[in-house]
């Protein structure tokens, strides 16, 4: 499903050096991952290579079986509809309403005329709404986006990924505008649905105890680099201390050694 070899990835188009350094992984179908590391580790830059938003400086992706980057724009658009990628913040037209922003996450796998249709004539309300359903927010079906909360906001963005028909889901943190009982209840969602409709589901969190108890693999970067790839049970608090070591909230410019020891032996593939 997912392969990288030795990827270095720039965190946007034309930034100079790499926030991801020669990571190496292999995702297979059906398998939930969380990433998780440090702020400016690399979490959104993996996932945003993943989702062919990035093109790799060096090294080897291939999803789904094909090189994305070999394909010609037409042919990796339509490779991207197989993949949802849900941002940390969901761009959402401020003045619509949400049945129409959830149902966006359909687009990509819609016909043009389809989905203009859909747009301005949300007929699939019924499904939007049982998305919402699941995360809490069936009340908001017919509100507008920019009468919603945060944390509200957020999930509408989640019920976008529910409702799309993507094989694999990249979901930026998305627990960061949520407090600690709706994050356990839309970590429930997310999983429980990945793993019923058998979609691959790869989730960058800043809630280490949620990726320790809700996924089975953990990939871990530190500095661009992945420090630690394997079950989630082989992660020890020594380890993640020294994930964290040093680290504030918003301070990328600590350099970090290249070899902690206090981690466990990188197992990445
Ligand atoms: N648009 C950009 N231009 C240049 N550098 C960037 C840009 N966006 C991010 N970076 C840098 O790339 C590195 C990786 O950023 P990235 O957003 O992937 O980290 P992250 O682990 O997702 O962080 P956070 O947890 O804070 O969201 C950081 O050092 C960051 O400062």
């Amino acid at each position: 499903m997912i392969e990288l070899q030795h990827l270095s990835v720039a965190a946007a188009p034309g930034a100079r050096g790499a926030a991801l350094r020669g990571v190496s992984l292999r995702i297979a179908p059906g398998e939930q991952v969380a990433v998780i590391g440090a702020s400016g580790a690399g979490k959104t830059t993996l996932l945003m290579a993943l989702a062919c938003a990035l093109q790799p400086l060096l090294g080897e992706l291939k999803l789904f079986e094909v090189s994305p980057w070999q394909l010609s724009s037409a042919q990796r658009q339509r490779l991207r509809a197989r993949l949802f990628l849900a941002p940390q913040v969901p761009p959402l037209p401020p003045r619509q309403r949400v049945v129409a922003s959830v149902l966006a996450g359909r687009l990509p796998a819609m016909s043009l005329w389809t989905s203009l249709r859909t747009l301005w004539h949300p007929r699939d309300a019924s499904l939007a709404h049982e998305a919402l359903t699941t995360l809490d927010l069936a009340d908001k079906l017919w509100e507008r986006v920019d009468r919603l909360s945060g944390g509200e906001r957020q999930r509408v963005g989640l019920a976008r990924a529910l409702v799309s028909q993507a094989e694999l889901w990249l979901i930026d943190e998305p627990l960061s505008a949520l407090d600690p009982t709706r994050a356990q209840q839309v970590i429930t969602t997310l999983t429980e649905r990945a793993r019923r409709e058998q979609r691959t589901l790869v989730v960058s969190l800043h809630q280490v105890a949620v990726a320790r108890e809700r996924f089975p693999r953990i990939v871990a970067l530190r500095d661009g680099e992945c420090v630690y790839d394997g079950p989630s049970s082989g992660l020890s608090d020594d380890a993640l201390q020294a994930l964290y070591a040093g680290r504030e909230a918003g301070d990328s410019s600590h350099p970090a050694p290249m070899h902690n020891p206090g981690l466990p032996e990188a197992m990445c593939r």
